[in-house]
Protein backbone atom coordinates (compact mmCIF):
# COMPACT_ATOMS: atom_id res chain seq x y z
CA UNK A 1 0.00 0.00 0.00
CA UNK A 2 1.34 3.33 -1.09
CA UNK A 3 0.27 6.72 -1.41
CA UNK A 4 -0.28 7.39 -5.27
CA UNK A 5 2.35 10.10 -6.54
CA UNK A 6 1.04 13.21 -7.18
CA UNK A 7 -1.83 12.77 -4.68
CA UNK A 8 -2.56 15.92 -2.31
CA UNK A 9 -0.78 15.61 0.77
CA UNK A 10 -2.49 13.44 4.01
CA UNK A 11 -4.16 16.71 6.53
CA UNK A 12 -3.54 14.78 10.10
CA UNK A 13 -3.58 16.40 13.67
CA UNK A 14 -1.39 15.81 16.05
CA UNK A 15 -3.05 16.89 19.75
CA UNK A 16 -0.11 17.31 22.50
CA UNK A 17 2.46 19.40 21.51
CA UNK A 18 5.67 18.56 24.23
CA UNK A 19 8.52 17.37 23.24
CA UNK A 20 7.30 14.05 21.38
CA UNK A 21 4.26 15.33 19.91
CA UNK A 22 5.72 17.98 18.33
CA UNK A 23 8.81 15.66 17.07
CA UNK A 24 6.33 13.26 15.65
CA UNK A 25 4.28 16.52 13.97
CA UNK A 26 7.98 16.98 12.22
CA UNK A 27 8.31 13.37 11.75
CA UNK A 28 4.96 13.64 9.54
CA UNK A 29 5.42 17.06 8.17
CA UNK A 30 9.38 15.93 6.92
CA UNK A 31 7.10 12.44 5.50
CA UNK A 32 4.92 14.93 3.15
CA UNK A 33 1.87 15.48 5.54
CA UNK A 34 0.31 18.44 6.53
CA UNK A 35 0.41 18.69 10.05
CA UNK A 36 -1.53 20.82 12.50
CA UNK A 37 -0.67 20.21 16.34
CA UNK A 38 -2.90 20.99 19.48
CA UNK A 39 -1.61 22.59 22.02
CA UNK A 40 -3.19 23.47 25.21
CA UNK A 41 -1.49 26.55 25.99
CA UNK A 42 -2.13 29.70 23.26
CA UNK A 43 1.39 30.89 23.71
CA UNK A 44 3.20 27.58 22.16
CA UNK A 45 0.52 27.14 19.20
CA UNK A 46 1.54 30.79 18.09
CA UNK A 47 5.17 29.91 18.66
CA UNK A 48 4.84 26.73 16.50
CA UNK A 49 2.93 28.29 14.07
CA UNK A 50 4.15 31.59 13.51
CA UNK A 51 7.79 30.73 14.86
CA UNK A 52 7.93 27.49 13.35
CA UNK A 53 10.09 26.50 16.77
CA UNK A 54 9.11 24.66 19.94
CA UNK A 55 11.80 26.60 22.46
CA UNK A 56 10.89 25.24 25.79
CA UNK A 57 10.75 21.37 24.23
CA UNK A 58 12.67 21.26 21.57
CA UNK A 59 15.61 24.02 21.60
CA UNK A 60 17.71 25.20 18.86
CA UNK A 61 15.10 23.11 16.70
CA UNK A 62 13.29 24.41 13.76
CA UNK A 63 10.24 23.43 12.73
CA UNK A 64 9.10 22.56 8.94
CA UNK A 65 6.64 25.20 7.13
CA UNK A 66 4.02 22.48 6.63
CA UNK A 67 3.75 21.83 10.31
CA UNK A 68 1.10 24.56 11.80
CA UNK A 69 -0.78 24.79 15.03
CA UNK A 70 -3.55 25.93 16.87
CA UNK A 71 -5.05 26.18 20.32
CA UNK A 72 -8.64 25.39 19.20
CA UNK A 73 -9.16 21.60 19.33
CA UNK A 74 -11.86 21.73 16.48
CA UNK A 75 -9.49 23.75 14.47
CA UNK A 76 -6.61 20.80 14.67
CA UNK A 77 -8.82 17.77 13.69
CA UNK A 78 -11.16 19.13 11.04
CA UNK A 79 -10.32 17.46 7.84
CA UNK A 80 -7.65 15.21 9.54
CA UNK A 81 -7.58 12.29 8.00
CA UNK A 82 -5.61 10.56 11.15
CA UNK A 83 -5.28 12.03 14.77
CA UNK A 84 -1.81 11.03 16.87
CA UNK A 85 -2.42 12.12 20.70
CA UNK A 86 0.60 12.38 22.58
CA UNK A 87 -1.08 14.02 26.40
CA UNK A 88 0.45 12.65 29.55
CA UNK A 89 -1.05 9.51 29.90
CA UNK A 90 -3.00 10.47 32.94
CA UNK A 91 -4.30 13.37 31.05
CA UNK A 92 -5.61 11.46 28.11
CA UNK A 93 -8.71 10.50 29.89
CA UNK A 94 -9.95 14.24 30.48
CA UNK A 95 -9.13 15.45 27.23
CA UNK A 96 -10.95 12.54 25.09
CA UNK A 97 -13.79 13.73 26.68
CA UNK A 98 -13.46 16.46 24.79
CA UNK A 99 -12.84 15.35 22.13
CA UNK A 100 -15.22 12.68 21.55
CA UNK A 101 -18.32 14.66 20.42
CA UNK A 102 -16.02 16.43 17.94
CA UNK A 103 -15.48 12.81 16.53
CA UNK A 104 -19.09 11.31 16.25
CA UNK A 105 -19.59 9.14 13.39
CA UNK A 106 -15.80 9.27 12.22
CA UNK A 107 -13.77 6.35 11.64
CA UNK A 108 -10.31 7.61 11.21
CA UNK A 109 -7.32 6.28 13.09
CA UNK A 110 -6.62 7.44 16.42
CA UNK A 111 -3.04 6.80 17.46
CA UNK A 112 -1.46 6.38 20.97
CA UNK A 113 2.22 8.33 20.96
CA UNK A 114 2.20 7.78 25.06
CA UNK A 115 4.36 5.45 26.88
CA UNK A 116 2.12 4.96 30.33
CA UNK A 117 -0.80 3.54 32.15
CA UNK A 118 -3.80 4.80 33.89
CA UNK A 119 -2.96 5.12 37.63
CA UNK A 120 -6.37 5.01 38.89
CA UNK A 121 -7.38 2.04 36.54
CA UNK A 122 -4.31 0.07 35.19
CA UNK A 123 -5.53 0.72 31.58
CA UNK A 124 -3.16 0.83 28.23
CA UNK A 125 -3.79 3.75 26.76
CA UNK A 126 -5.38 2.28 23.87
CA UNK A 127 -8.05 0.76 26.38
CA UNK A 128 -8.46 4.43 27.81
CA UNK A 129 -8.80 5.49 24.06
CA UNK A 130 -11.15 2.64 23.26
CA UNK A 131 -13.00 3.06 26.14
CA UNK A 132 -13.68 6.84 26.35
CA UNK A 133 -14.42 7.26 22.84
CA UNK A 134 -16.34 4.10 22.33
CA UNK A 135 -14.96 2.80 18.74
CA UNK A 136 -14.39 0.05 17.22
CA UNK A 137 -10.28 -1.05 18.76
CA UNK A 138 -9.36 -1.54 15.04
CA UNK A 139 -9.32 2.15 14.52
CA UNK A 140 -6.57 2.29 16.85
CA UNK A 141 -3.23 2.37 16.90
CA UNK A 142 -0.21 2.53 18.40
CA UNK A 143 3.27 3.89 17.84
CA UNK A 144 6.30 3.22 19.94
CA UNK A 145 10.51 2.01 20.12
CA UNK A 146 13.81 3.78 21.27
CA UNK A 147 12.29 7.14 20.17
CA UNK A 148 13.90 9.87 22.52
CA UNK A 149 12.47 13.13 21.14
CA UNK A 150 15.38 15.44 20.65
CA UNK A 151 17.49 13.45 19.15
CA UNK A 152 14.60 12.85 16.07
CA UNK A 153 13.94 16.20 15.59
CA UNK A 154 17.98 16.62 14.88
CA UNK A 155 17.00 14.24 12.07
CA UNK A 156 19.13 11.07 13.44
CA UNK A 157 17.72 8.04 11.78
CA UNK A 158 16.11 6.04 14.27
CA UNK A 159 13.28 2.88 13.77
CA UNK A 160 9.90 2.61 15.15
CA UNK A 161 7.07 0.30 15.40
CA UNK A 162 3.18 0.71 14.43
CA UNK A 163 1.08 -1.87 16.18
CA UNK A 164 -2.71 -2.37 15.48
CA UNK A 165 -4.99 -5.36 15.70
CA UNK A 166 -5.99 -3.91 12.02
CA UNK A 167 -3.24 -4.70 9.20
CA UNK A 168 -4.27 -1.94 7.48
CA UNK A 169 -4.64 0.28 10.16
CA UNK A 170 -0.95 -0.23 11.10
CA UNK A 171 -0.10 0.20 7.64
CA UNK A 172 -1.72 3.15 6.77
CA UNK A 173 -0.07 4.88 9.68
CA UNK A 174 3.19 3.18 9.02
CA UNK A 175 3.12 5.12 5.80
CA UNK A 176 2.38 8.11 6.91
CA UNK A 177 4.77 7.97 9.67
CA UNK A 178 7.84 7.49 8.23
CA UNK A 179 10.68 9.70 6.09
CA UNK A 180 14.27 10.04 5.07
CA UNK A 181 15.41 9.13 9.05
CA UNK A 182 12.55 7.74 10.56
CA UNK A 183 11.45 4.09 9.51
CA UNK A 184 8.20 2.89 10.32
CA UNK A 185 7.98 -1.36 11.29
CA UNK A 186 4.60 -2.63 11.65
CA UNK A 187 3.12 -5.75 14.19
CA UNK A 188 -0.41 -6.83 15.31
CA UNK A 189 0.93 -7.04 19.23
CA UNK A 190 -0.54 -4.01 20.79
CA UNK A 191 -0.43 -5.54 24.54
CA UNK A 192 3.23 -6.26 23.76
CA UNK A 193 4.05 -2.79 21.90
CA UNK A 194 2.19 -0.67 24.73
CA UNK A 195 3.21 -2.45 27.69
CA UNK A 196 7.56 -2.68 26.18
CA UNK A 197 6.73 1.30 26.14
CA UNK A 198 5.22 1.56 29.50
CA UNK A 199 7.44 -1.35 31.24
CA UNK A 200 10.78 -0.18 29.62
CA UNK A 201 10.41 3.62 31.31
CA UNK A 202 10.46 1.62 34.90
CA UNK A 203 13.70 -0.34 34.55
CA UNK A 204 14.84 3.10 33.01
CA UNK A 205 14.25 4.64 36.78
CA UNK A 206 16.00 1.79 37.90
CA UNK A 207 19.35 2.43 35.91
CA UNK A 208 19.04 6.31 36.86
CA UNK A 209 19.11 4.51 40.51
CA UNK A 210 22.04 2.57 39.87
CA UNK A 211 24.18 5.92 38.21
CA UNK A 212 23.08 8.49 41.09
CA UNK A 213 24.29 5.90 43.66
CA UNK A 214 27.33 5.63 41.60
CA UNK A 215 27.41 1.90 40.78
CA UNK A 216 28.48 0.93 37.00
CA UNK A 217 28.37 -1.09 34.41
CA UNK A 218 28.00 -4.42 35.77
CA UNK A 219 25.04 -3.71 37.80
CA UNK A 220 23.40 -1.48 35.04
CA UNK A 221 24.02 -4.35 32.44
CA UNK A 222 22.59 -7.05 35.14
CA UNK A 223 19.49 -4.91 35.88
CA UNK A 224 18.90 -3.86 31.78
CA UNK A 225 18.81 -8.09 31.22
CA UNK A 226 17.32 -9.35 34.15
CA UNK A 227 14.75 -6.16 33.41
CA UNK A 228 13.91 -7.93 30.14
CA UNK A 229 12.98 -10.69 31.22
CA UNK A 230 10.53 -8.87 33.97
CA UNK A 231 9.23 -6.92 31.10
CA UNK A 232 8.87 -9.99 29.02
CA UNK A 233 7.21 -12.10 32.13
CA UNK A 234 4.97 -9.45 33.01
CA UNK A 235 3.84 -8.65 29.31
CA UNK A 236 3.30 -12.02 28.32
CA UNK A 237 1.34 -12.39 31.45
CA UNK A 238 -1.16 -9.88 30.46
CA UNK A 239 -1.86 -11.43 26.69
CA UNK A 240 1.95 -10.18 24.95
CA UNK A 241 4.03 -11.98 22.15
CA UNK A 242 7.14 -12.45 24.29
CA UNK A 243 8.70 -11.83 20.59
CA UNK A 244 7.80 -8.43 20.85
CA UNK A 245 9.32 -7.47 23.82
CA UNK A 246 12.46 -8.28 22.13
CA UNK A 247 11.63 -5.50 19.10
CA UNK A 248 11.97 -2.22 19.06
CA UNK A 249 9.02 -1.34 21.36
CA UNK A 250 10.94 -3.60 24.15
CA UNK A 251 15.09 -4.52 23.93
CA UNK A 252 15.37 -1.31 21.48
CA UNK A 253 13.44 1.45 23.43
CA UNK A 254 14.98 -0.66 26.55
CA UNK A 255 18.55 -0.18 25.61
CA UNK A 256 17.83 3.84 24.35
CA UNK A 257 15.95 5.45 27.74
CA UNK A 258 18.56 3.29 29.91
CA UNK A 259 21.66 4.59 28.17
CA UNK A 260 20.37 8.06 27.28
CA UNK A 261 20.56 11.25 30.07
CA UNK A 262 17.72 12.95 27.50
CA UNK A 263 15.56 10.40 29.36
CA UNK A 264 13.18 11.96 31.90
CA UNK A 265 12.70 7.97 33.38
CA UNK A 266 16.20 7.80 33.54
CA UNK A 267 16.92 11.63 34.97
CA UNK A 268 14.38 10.54 37.81
CA UNK A 269 16.02 8.09 38.87
CA UNK A 270 19.10 9.37 39.24
CA UNK A 271 18.07 12.21 41.60
CA UNK A 272 16.53 9.21 43.26
CA UNK A 273 19.90 7.86 43.69
CA UNK A 274 21.62 10.74 44.58
CA UNK A 275 19.33 11.01 48.14
CA UNK A 276 16.29 13.54 46.52
CA UNK A 277 12.90 12.12 47.39
CA UNK A 278 10.18 11.93 45.61
CA UNK A 279 8.46 14.90 45.93
CA UNK A 280 12.18 16.38 45.09
CA UNK A 281 11.95 14.99 42.10
CA UNK A 282 8.72 15.48 40.78
CA UNK A 283 9.12 19.47 41.24
CA UNK A 284 12.39 18.89 39.35
CA UNK A 285 11.17 17.73 36.50
CA UNK A 286 9.88 20.16 33.70
CA UNK A 287 8.74 17.02 31.47
CA UNK A 288 6.58 13.73 32.24
CA UNK A 289 8.59 10.98 33.64
CA UNK A 290 5.74 8.24 32.86
CA UNK A 291 7.30 5.29 34.93
CA UNK A 292 6.51 7.73 37.86
CA UNK A 293 2.90 6.89 38.22
CA UNK A 294 3.24 3.77 36.70
CA UNK A 295 4.67 1.52 39.08
CA UNK A 296 1.97 1.47 41.60
CA UNK A 297 -0.81 -0.03 38.50
CA UNK A 298 1.64 -2.31 36.70
CA UNK A 299 2.74 -4.03 40.56
CA UNK A 300 -1.02 -4.44 40.65
CA UNK A 301 -1.20 -6.27 38.01
CA UNK A 302 2.09 -8.45 38.02
CA UNK A 303 0.63 -9.54 41.60
CA UNK A 304 -2.68 -10.09 40.71
CA UNK A 305 -1.44 -12.42 37.94
CA UNK A 306 1.31 -14.02 40.04
CA UNK A 307 4.26 -12.22 37.96
CA UNK A 308 7.87 -10.96 40.13
CA UNK A 309 9.13 -8.10 39.40
CA UNK A 310 11.93 -7.65 41.80
CA UNK A 311 13.45 -4.63 39.88
CA UNK A 312 10.50 -2.72 39.68
CA UNK A 313 9.44 -3.66 43.31
CA UNK A 314 12.69 -2.30 44.32
CA UNK A 315 11.73 0.91 41.82
CA UNK A 316 8.63 1.28 43.95
CA UNK A 317 10.54 1.26 47.63
CA UNK A 318 12.78 4.03 46.25
CA UNK A 319 9.94 6.10 45.28
CA UNK A 320 8.45 5.55 48.70
CA UNK A 321 11.35 6.01 50.53
CA UNK A 322 11.64 2.72 52.09
CA UNK A 323 14.50 1.61 50.87
CA UNK A 324 17.97 3.29 50.72
CA UNK A 325 18.71 3.24 46.88
CA UNK A 326 22.06 1.95 47.96
CA UNK A 327 20.99 -1.38 48.07
CA UNK A 328 19.05 -1.57 44.69
CA UNK A 329 20.21 -5.19 43.28
CA UNK A 330 18.93 -7.33 40.13
CA UNK A 331 17.32 -9.25 42.68
CA UNK A 332 15.16 -8.82 45.81
CA UNK A 333 17.85 -9.19 48.92
CA UNK A 334 15.24 -10.73 50.58
CA UNK A 335 15.21 -13.94 48.05
CA UNK A 336 15.48 -16.83 49.30
CA UNK A 337 18.07 -18.93 48.50
CA UNK A 338 17.30 -21.39 46.35
CA UNK A 339 18.96 -20.57 42.77
CA UNK A 340 16.63 -19.50 39.87
CA UNK A 341 16.37 -20.76 36.13
CA UNK A 342 17.66 -17.51 34.12
CA UNK A 343 14.98 -17.58 31.26
CA UNK A 344 12.01 -15.71 30.88
CA UNK A 345 8.87 -17.93 32.42
CA UNK A 346 8.29 -18.62 28.99
CA UNK A 347 11.50 -19.71 27.69
CA UNK A 348 12.44 -16.79 24.82
CA UNK A 349 15.31 -15.11 26.16
CA UNK A 350 18.50 -15.96 24.68
CA UNK A 351 17.28 -19.31 23.30
CA UNK A 352 13.82 -21.28 22.58
CA UNK A 353 10.99 -19.55 20.30
CA UNK A 354 12.81 -20.69 17.08
CA UNK A 355 9.85 -22.16 15.41
CA UNK A 356 7.83 -19.67 16.31
CA UNK A 357 9.76 -17.05 15.39
CA UNK A 358 9.91 -18.31 11.58
CA UNK A 359 5.98 -18.87 11.78
CA UNK A 360 5.96 -15.66 12.37
CA UNK A 361 7.96 -14.35 9.70
CA UNK A 362 6.25 -16.08 6.98
CA UNK A 363 2.49 -14.66 8.89
CA UNK A 364 4.10 -11.19 8.45
CA UNK A 365 5.66 -11.36 4.66
CA UNK A 366 2.48 -13.20 3.64
CA UNK A 367 0.08 -9.92 5.85
CA UNK A 368 2.92 -7.44 4.15
CA UNK A 369 2.73 -9.50 1.11
CA UNK A 370 6.26 -8.86 0.46
CA UNK A 371 5.73 -4.62 0.10
CA UNK A 372 5.12 -1.99 2.70
CA UNK A 373 6.01 -1.64 5.74
CA UNK A 374 7.55 -4.40 7.49
CA UNK A 375 7.22 -6.22 11.10
CA UNK A 376 10.28 -5.09 13.45
CA UNK A 377 10.59 -8.84 14.71
CA UNK A 378 13.72 -10.71 14.42
N1 LIG B 1 9.76 12.79 24.84
C1 LIG B 1 10.07 11.62 24.32
O1 LIG B 1 11.23 11.38 23.95
C2 LIG B 1 9.02 10.57 24.14
C3 LIG B 1 7.82 10.61 24.83
N2 LIG B 1 6.89 9.64 24.63
C4 LIG B 1 5.61 9.68 25.33
O2 LIG B 1 4.86 10.76 24.83
C5 LIG B 1 3.93 11.20 25.83
C6 LIG B 1 4.01 12.70 25.95
O3 LIG B 1 5.30 12.99 26.45
P1 LIG B 1 6.15 14.25 26.07
O4 LIG B 1 5.66 14.96 24.87
O5 LIG B 1 7.55 13.83 26.07
O6 LIG B 1 5.87 15.13 27.38
P2 LIG B 1 6.22 16.63 27.63
O7 LIG B 1 6.30 16.77 29.09
O8 LIG B 1 7.38 17.04 26.80
O9 LIG B 1 4.95 17.40 27.07
C7 LIG B 1 3.68 17.15 27.54
C8 LIG B 1 2.71 18.12 26.86
O10 LIG B 1 1.39 17.85 27.33
C9 LIG B 1 0.83 19.05 27.81
N3 LIG B 1 -0.10 18.75 28.88
C10 LIG B 1 0.17 18.59 30.19
N4 LIG B 1 -0.96 18.33 30.86
C11 LIG B 1 -1.95 18.34 29.96
C12 LIG B 1 -3.35 18.16 30.04
N5 LIG B 1 -3.96 17.95 31.21
N6 LIG B 1 -4.06 18.23 28.92
C13 LIG B 1 -3.46 18.47 27.74
N7 LIG B 1 -2.17 18.66 27.59
C14 LIG B 1 -1.41 18.60 28.69
C15 LIG B 1 1.98 19.89 28.26
O11 LIG B 1 1.63 21.27 28.27
C16 LIG B 1 3.00 19.56 27.17
O12 LIG B 1 2.77 20.35 26.03
C17 LIG B 1 4.32 10.44 27.12
O13 LIG B 1 3.43 9.38 27.29
C18 LIG B 1 5.72 9.93 26.83
O14 LIG B 1 6.01 8.73 27.51
C19 LIG B 1 7.10 8.62 23.76
C20 LIG B 1 8.25 8.54 23.04
C21 LIG B 1 9.31 9.50 23.17
O1 LIG C 1 10.16 6.91 25.41
C1 LIG C 1 11.21 7.48 25.28
C2 LIG C 1 12.27 7.03 24.37
O2 LIG C 1 11.82 6.01 23.54
C3 LIG C 1 11.47 8.70 26.07
O3 LIG C 1 11.86 8.30 27.33
P1 LIG C 1 11.63 9.30 28.55
O4 LIG C 1 10.15 9.51 28.66
O5 LIG C 1 12.24 8.63 29.70
O6 LIG C 1 12.34 10.59 28.18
Amino acid sequence: MTRRAGARPARVAVLGAGSWGTTFGKILADGGSDVVMWARRAELASEIHTGKRNSKYLPGINLPRSMSATAQLEEAIDGAEQIYLSIPSQSLRENLKVLRPMLVGSEIPLVSLMKGVEKRSGLRMSQVIEQEMACDPARIAVASGPNLALEIAQEQPTAAVISSIDADTAAAVALLARNRYFRTFVNSDVIGTEFGGVLKNLIAVAIGIVDGVGYGENTKASIITRGLVEMTDFAVAQGAQSETLQGLAGLGDLIATCQSPLSRNNTAGRLLGQGYSFQDVVSQMQQTAEGLASVAPVLQLARASGVEMPIVEQVKRVLDGTMNPREIAPHLTTDDDTPKGERTQYGQAGGGGALWRSIQRALDQLRNGGGGPRSDRP
